[in-house]
């Protein structure tokens, strides 16, 4: 049974992690538990905007958690989330490997989930995302035609941990920038370990696939933090066919802070998965919007319909 309010556990702090703390902080029908992290006990200082706020290195110093936001890097999703959902804690990650990884991941948590009564909800943030729901509305308002996802230019936060996680990355910077019909170039900015080899970093990043089917270009940089700006956004085009009735036009477009938006997604998300959802595994579109806000179904529908 979810608490009232919602008790949540905010999973690895870095730029997600951070913002998620404030928006679980800024919902009415929540409370942090506290944060996980993987060398809490260490020993090593807190960052000072901690301080209060229990930080463990295992979910179960927490008491009872009903959501765990898992903010770590997408490719720790796989083996983190099903450590949350067998204990009966829901999970909200933003995995954001398009197509068939992310369908993977959703069935095998779907399994986990619904062995263990919990709730996973895979991919929430924007893209993949609340983007996705907007791709789907559109191929529903227009069923033939062609629609292009724009981003940026920005920071994208995936490539960006993609990049810093390759042997002799410091820090690293991914800014997406559009060209046009949803084609990206990918500016990558590293900040070398001292006698990293450039040329073999190059090589590590262009070949993963996060970048692989992008123009993708990687320059050494002697400060990341000089460079970082976490704007980003999004501007989504869809031209088609209503019916018979062709050049239906349709725009999508945002600018936004990437870490703020994403986390607020993943704590309305959260909201979805401990009060509405049936155990298993959804993506954003598999979920009804009004399922992601506080309040009664009679006062959202008297509102918002
Ligand atoms: N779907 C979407 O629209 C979006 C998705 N994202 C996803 O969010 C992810 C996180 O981004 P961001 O917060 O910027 O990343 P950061 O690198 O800032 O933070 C990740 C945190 O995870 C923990 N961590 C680091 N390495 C590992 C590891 N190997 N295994 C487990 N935990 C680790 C650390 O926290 P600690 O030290 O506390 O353990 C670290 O601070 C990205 O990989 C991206 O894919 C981001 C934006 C949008
Ligand atoms: N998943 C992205 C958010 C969507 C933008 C994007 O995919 C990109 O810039 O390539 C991110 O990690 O920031």
């Amino acid at each position: 049974m979810a608490t009232t309010p919602l008790r949540i556990a905010v999973v690895s702090y870095g730029n997600i992690g951070r913002a998620a703390i404030e928006a679980v902080q800024a919902a009415s029908d929540m409370a942090l538990a506290g944060v996980v992290r993987r060398r809490a006990s260490a020993g090593q200082p807190l960052p000072p905007e901690l301080t209060g706020i229990p930080v463990v290195d295992d979910v179960a110093k927490l008491g009872h958690v009903d959501v765990a936001l898992l903010c770590g890097p997408t490719r720790s999703i796989p083996d983190t989330a099903p450590r949350y959902l067998r204990q009966g804690i829901h999970t909200v990650d933003s995995f954001d490997i398009h197509g068939a990884k992310l369908w993977e991941l959703r069935q095998s948590l779907d399994a986990i989930g619904k062995q263990h009564a919990s709730v996973a909800v895979v991919s929430a943030g924007w893209d993949p995302g609340s983007d996705s729901v907007m791709r789907t509305l559109l191929l529903a308002l227009a069923p033939r035609g062609l629609t292009y996802t724009n981003f940026g230019p920005g920071m994208s936060m995936g490539h960006s941990v993609c990049a810093k996680s390759k042997p002799g990355v410091k820090d690293a910077l991914s800014m997406t920038i559009p060209v046009g019909t949803g084609v990206h170039r990918r500016m990558v900015y590293v900040e070398l370990e001292p006698g990293a080899n450039f040329a073999a970093v190059e090589q590590a990043i262009k070949t993963d696939e996060y970048f692989a089917h992008d123009d993708t270009r990687v320059f050494a940089v002697p400060s990341i933090d000089a460079l970082k700006d976490m704007g980003h956004g999004v501007l989504m085009q869809r031209k088609g066919v209503s019916g018979a009735t062709h050049n239906q036009l349709f725009e999508f477009r945002m600018t936004i802070n990437n870490p703020a938006l994403t986390a607020q997604i993943m704590v309305s998300c959260a909201r979805a998965a401990a009060l509405r959802l049936q155990p298993g595994a959804y993506t954003m579109p598999e979920i009804p919007p009004l399922d992601l806000l506080p309040g009664s179904r009679e006062d959202l529908i008297k509102a918002l319909v």
